[in-house]
């Protein structure tokens, strides 16, 4: 047990087990599209989500990745940067974007409003953790792993100043050490 861990909130056999779910509900629903989704993943954070969730879901899927930035911390900054944008187009595609958590919003709502943009043709939303009473903005996911309480969660890619991310589980740290 890591020293700075005070609680385990969604263990390991838990979590693939929801991407399970998820993996074969996302197939159903898009099994009869024109095209397979192409997932768009938030770096860093969503990487273990996207590992996992794409060895259950059984179409031609293709995935890309983003990385924008708005938290120091625990704090969300509010102004989201980008920091590295898709290498393909997103023209006329159905986009699944791919979340570890939605948490204030701001995040999903600006790169939503930017892959429409860009011309995706539909953008829906994957995400592993939903913590609904941060929300600042009016945003949902179209698919969420689990409702979390409004707690600052590390583990399964999440971080804590960049650490963490490697925990098998989502938990929550000991206070002295979100310092
Ligand atoms: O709903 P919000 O309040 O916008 O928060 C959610 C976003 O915050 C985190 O990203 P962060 O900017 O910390 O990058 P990271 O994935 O590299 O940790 C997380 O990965 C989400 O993308
Ligand atoms: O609870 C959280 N943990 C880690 N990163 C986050 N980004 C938004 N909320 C969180």
């Amino acid at each position: 047990m890591h020293p700075c861990l005070e609680k385990i909130l969604l263990n390991e056999d838990e979590i693939v087990a929801r991407c399970k779910e998820l993996g074969q509900q996302i197939t159903q629903e898009y099994k009869n599209n024109e095209q397979p989704p192409l997932l768009v993943a938030l770096l860093k954070g969503s990487v273990p989500f996207l590992a996992e969730l794409i060895k259950h879901i059984d179409l031609d899927i293709q995935f890309d990745f983003m990385d924008v930035s708005s938290y120091e911390g625990t704090e969300s900054i509010g102004d989201i940067k980008i920091i590295k944008d898709l290498d393909c187009s997103v023209k006329n595609l159905d986009i699944l974007l791919v979340e570890d958590i939605v948490d204030t919003g701001r995040t999903l709502k600006t790169v939503k409003a930017m892959l429409k943009n860009k011309g995706a043709k539909t953008v829906r939303v994957v995400t592993l953790l939903d913590k609904p009473d941060r929300r600042v903005v009016d945003i949902e996911a179209d698919y969420t792993g689990f409702e979390i309480p409004n707690e600052f969660v590390v583990g399964f890619g999440l971080d804590f100043n960049q650490k963490y991310r490697n925990f098998p589980f989502v938990g929550v740290l000991k206070e002295e050490c979100y310092k």
